[in-house]
């Protein structure tokens, strides 16, 4: 699967722990996250991440270009709601992407959890068979 990470900057140290928690099932698959959260998380665990640009210059719209084009399976996406994002209209463009097109997302760490194990037991398999029918028509 296609995974997203990004976190913003007070929850930084919250998807590191969490990435790190999960590593053994993260590490099956393909990580992507915005600049400087797939940077950390990358030098906390070795992980191998693809890196967009830093959210604020246009990673939260380069991930939804992918969602768009049906390449991203699952967002794990650690807001913070307490802070302003002067790229507050990416964000809300990020979500309504994963709305529109069915892409399982979490927005905290309780969310995550659930998500995550539901990806271990292969609750996230049918994304494959959506996947393939797309590329077929
Ligand atoms: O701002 C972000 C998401 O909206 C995250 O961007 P960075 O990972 O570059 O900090």
């Amino acid at each position: 699967m296609n995974i997203a990470l990004i976190a913003h900057d007070k929850k930084k140290p919250e998807i590191i722990n969490f990435v790190t928690a999960y590593y053994e099932i993260l590490k099956e698959h393909q990580l992507f996250a915005t600049g400087t959260t797939g940077q950390k998380i990358a030098e906390a665990t070795g992980l191998s991440i693809f890196r967009f640009q830093s959210g604020p210059l246009g990673g939260d719209q380069q991930i939804g270009s992918k969602i768009a084009d049906n390449e991203m399976d699952m967002v794990f996406f650690f807001r913070d709601p307490l802070t302003a994002q002067p790229h507050e209209p990416d964000i809300t463009a990020l979500l309504r992407l994963c709305d529109v097109h069915q892409i399982p997302v979490s927005t905290n760490l309780a969310g995550a959890e659930i998500m995550i194990r539901a990806l271990d037991r292969g609750d996230i398999e049918w994304r494959k068979i959506v996947k393939d029918r797309k590329d077929q028509v």
